[in-house]
């Protein structure tokens, strides 16, 4: 498998001076198309400024991002505005869309903004998306008569629209109840299986268990890998005792 993203000693510093402290000491990272790899750790060791370090979203003190051949450390805000927009998805933990438009105009409002002469076109392909995420019928609903775990399947089409190459996702399961919990990594691991890498931040182990990879930072660094492809996928008891076990060992 190729690999799509690769970090190298990448070192993120908040604050200047006395106050100054890293909060990533040097991490090394590489992603393979279509890995699904989640991230654990204590909070505050780092893991959403990697997310926002490796996604270009925020700037890295040293080190090296690469993306696509491309190095993200050296572009520019509108070259990496663009990577993020085009091959980049993002979903977050609280999901959010605009209030005063529905949830198919949500879904759709960037892909229309930037090709406004293929809007049939756009539709079709976020109903298709609606469908595979399992929210057919919502799509006139306004963004306040819907359930947490609807709305969050419907930023998820927003992030598909574009067909990214990575979706990072920083705990996109934190606000939600384990069933809609669930429903959200099932759709994770669909959207891998068909060739998207998923580099996902999340506290959960049973969440964590979803993907092909657990990685475990702490202070600021990834001390720990776990591959989870060799266990069978409908074990999820093993695999979720797999991910404990090692969280344990880093005092998760
Ligand atoms: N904008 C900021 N300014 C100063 N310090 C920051 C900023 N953002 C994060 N930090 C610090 O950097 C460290 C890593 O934060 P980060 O948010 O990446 O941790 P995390 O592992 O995602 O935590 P959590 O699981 O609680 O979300 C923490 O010590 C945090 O206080």
């Amino acid at each position: 498998m190729n690999k799509i993203l690769s970090g190298k000693n990448i070192v993120k510093t908040y604050g200047i001076g006395r106050e100054a402290s890293n909060a990533l000491n040097g991490v090394n990272i590489e992603i393979l198309a279509g890995e699904f790899v989640a991230v654990m750790g204590p909070s505050g060791c780092g893991k959403s400024t990697l997310l926002f370090a490796l996604s270009g979203t925020d700037t890295i003190n040293s080190g090296s991002i690469q993306f696509g051949g491309k190095e993200l450390t050296r572009l520019n805000e509108n070259a990496l505005a663009d990577i993020r927009r085009t091959k980049m998805g993002f979903v977050f933990q609280q999901p959010a869309m605009l209030k005063n438009l529905n949830i198919l105009d949500n879904i759709i409002l960037s892909s229309v903004q930037e090709n406004r002469k293929n809007t049939a076109g756009i539709i079709r392909k976020a109903k298709t998306l609606i469908e595979k995420t399992g929210i057919t019928g919502l799509e006139e609903r306004d963004i306040t008569e819907v359930s947490g775990g609807q709305l969050q399947r419907a930023c998820i089409c927003r992030a598909l629209m574009n067909e990214p190459e990575i979706l990072f996702a920083d705990e996109p399961t934190g606000a939600l109840n384990s069933k809609s919990s669930e429903e959200i990594m099932d759709l994770f691991s669909d959207i891998s299986k068909n060739g998207m890498a998923v580099f996902l931040v999340t506290h959960d182990a049973k969440v964590a268990s979803r993907a092909d990879r657990v990685l475990f930072m702490n202070d600021g660094a990834v001390r720990s890998e776990l591959f989870l492809k060799k266990f069978n996928e409908r074990d999820m008891e093993n695999r979720v005792n797999q991910v404990i076990l090692r969280m344990r060992d880093y005092e998760i």
